[in-house]
């Protein structure tokens, strides 16, 4: 479905901050992209969707080479971005939201307003409600809806938990385990594994612009336990040796 060959992205004012990454989401799935700030995570993400261009490296949807495709070229292609800050019109409504023009006119089939509504109900009551008025959950779940409504393939969202109280990260979550069965793949960013566990089928982990290694989250999740529990017995020994 997506695939990532040795990417390399530099900012006009840096050097390389992702350094030959490769990955693949063989089919529609939920992969996480973890790693500590400023691994690159962002940059990845911007990059599929078309808002940075790679140094070298290549990007193939559906066996469609879109490397250095511009945004609006992206969106058409089916590539939908929810980027971290939710990036909403303060004073359009959540009807205003869904109302608006796509970004390079959108794909023809656009995802009915109904369907959204059932997957975010908490904005169907919030239907008339300005953006600035709604509480960040809400803010979190209409941006993205209006990436849905481009009815993408792909869709790729940038740290959606972030500042959110758990119960609303959980419906958050529960949203992007279902869009699968819709047939979208997606491409998680996530600070830990613990919450990439409960989403992805698949974790990426990306350091210092490196990825590190892929695994399914079973795996991943226990080699992440086996991380905390060796931390553990480190810091028990430790507590005992200082009494
Ligand atoms: N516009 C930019 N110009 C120059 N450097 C940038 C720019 N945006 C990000 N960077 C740098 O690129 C590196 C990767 O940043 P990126 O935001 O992709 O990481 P991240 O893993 O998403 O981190 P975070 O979780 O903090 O968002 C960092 O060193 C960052 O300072």
């Amino acid at each position: 479905m997506l695939h990532v060959r040795d990417l390399t992205v530099a900012y006009p004012s840096s050097g390389p901050v992702l350094h030959a990454v490769t990955l693949t989401l063989p089919g529609p799935e939920v992969h996480a992209i973890i790693g500590p700030n400023s691994a690159g995570k962002s940059t990845l993400l911007h990059t599929i969707a078309g808002h940075l261009t790679p140094t070298t490296g290549s990007l193939h949807l559906d066996g469609d080479d879109v490397t250095g495709w511009r945004p609006e070229t992206a969106v058409r292609a089916g590539i939908a971005l929810t980027p971290q800050g939710r990036r909403l019109s303060p004073t359009l409504t959540v009807a205003e939201h869904f109302a608006a023009p796509r970004p390079g006119g959108g794909r023809p089939d656009q995802w009915p307003v109904d369907d959204l509504l059932d997957m975010f109900p908490g904005l169907a009551a919030r239907w008339g409600h300005r953006a600035h008025q709604l509480c960040g959950g809400e803010q979190q779940m209409l941006t993205i809806a209006c990436a849905l409504r481009t009815a993408p393939r792909l869709l790729l969202v940038d740290e959606p938990t972030k500042g959110l109280a758990p119960v609303v990260a959980d419906q958050i979550t529960t949203v992007l385990r279902k869009l699968p069965a819709r047939g979208v793949s997606v491409l998680v960013a996530l600070p830990h594994a613990t919450v990439a566990a409960t989403v992805a089928d698949t974790m990426h982990v990306l350091a210092a612009g490196q990825l590190l290694g892929s695994a399914p989250t079973g795996v991943a999740a226990s080699i992440a336990l086996r991380g905390q529990k060796a931390t553990a017995t480190r810091a028990s020994q430790y507590r005992q040796r200082s009494r």
